[in-house]
């Protein structure tokens, strides 16, 4: 971890480029410590572009990141490996041998511990998403990326990871980022919301919302509103009855 205590990420003049086009264009950004941001942007802007170079998993930039080096990152598929049962899959990939016991522990606390030793292919879309938690968690993460990981769950599964990752976070304090298309889950989440457009961080806001949060009070909808109008998306037509 560098330095600087105050931040958990940072890029200066940050640039990705494919086939001589740059997705990401000299892009700033400072993630604080323990700070809970979305990133949103229309599909194509580059969101996943950032996560997978915070993660370590594209070096084909120019620009500097800074990011520490306990990081870990959960995608939309839960990758797991189906040959390999649910608690061989969450320790896949950590150094040394470690106990089953830590693959339980982290597997507990996504609410899974009873399906240590089942196979992948044996868990629900959501037991698998939350699997794929267990695995980032078990790196003992500063710093959680997330892409998307709600994006193919059910509307009631959803929001029982959404209430998941909320507890997670605010109980280990790690930094997150979170890519999502959906503004109400940024604002249920976030501390910050940012919106990238043309290579850059075009908006980047706090969202001043007392917690637990209501998508049904005015100040939700308020930020609902701003948010919206920076994506470039009208806001349905609500019903006075
Ligand atoms: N390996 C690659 N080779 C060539 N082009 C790529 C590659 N990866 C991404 N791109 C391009 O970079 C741009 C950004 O892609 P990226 O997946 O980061 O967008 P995104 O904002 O995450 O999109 P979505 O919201 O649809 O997931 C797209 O135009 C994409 O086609």
């Amino acid at each position: 971890m560098a330095t600087d205590l105050h931040r958990a990420v940072k890029t200066v003049g940050l640039t990705r480029s494919f086939d001589g086009r740059p997705v990401i264009d000299r892009l700033d950004l400072t993630l604080r410590h323990g700070e809970f941001t979305a990133l949103l942007g229309h599909s194509g802007c580059g969101k996943s572009t950032l996560l997978r170079i915070l993660a370590g998993l594209d070096r084909e930039i120019s620009g500097t990141v800074l990011v520490p080096k306990r990081r870990a990152v959960a995608f939309q598929a839960p990758r797991l490996m189906p040959w390999k049962r649910v608690w061989r899959n969450v320790l896949l990939g950590l150094p040394g041998r470690p106990e089953r016991e830590v693959a339980e522990r982290a597997l507990e606390e996504v609410g899974l511990g009873h399906r240590s030793g089942a196979w992948p292919k044996t868990l629900s879309g959501g037991e698998a998403q939350r699997a794929s938690l267990a695995r980032a968690l078990v790196r003992e993460p500063d710093l959680l990326l997330l892409d998307e990981p709600f994006g193919a769950l059910d509307a009631l599964t959803r929001i029982k990871a959404q209430r998941l990752v909320d507890e997670v976070w605010q109980r280990r304090g790690c930094a997150v980022l979170l890519v999502t298309h959906d503004v109400d889950e940024a604002l249920l989440l976030a501390d910050r919301v940012l919106v990238m457009r043309d290579g850059v961080i075009a908006y980047d806001s706090p969202v001043t919302l007392d917690r637990p949060r209501d998508p049904g009070d005015r100040a939700f909808a308020a930020h609902r509103s701003r948010l919206l109008a920076e994506l470039g998306v009208d806001e349905p037509v609500r019903s006075a009855a």
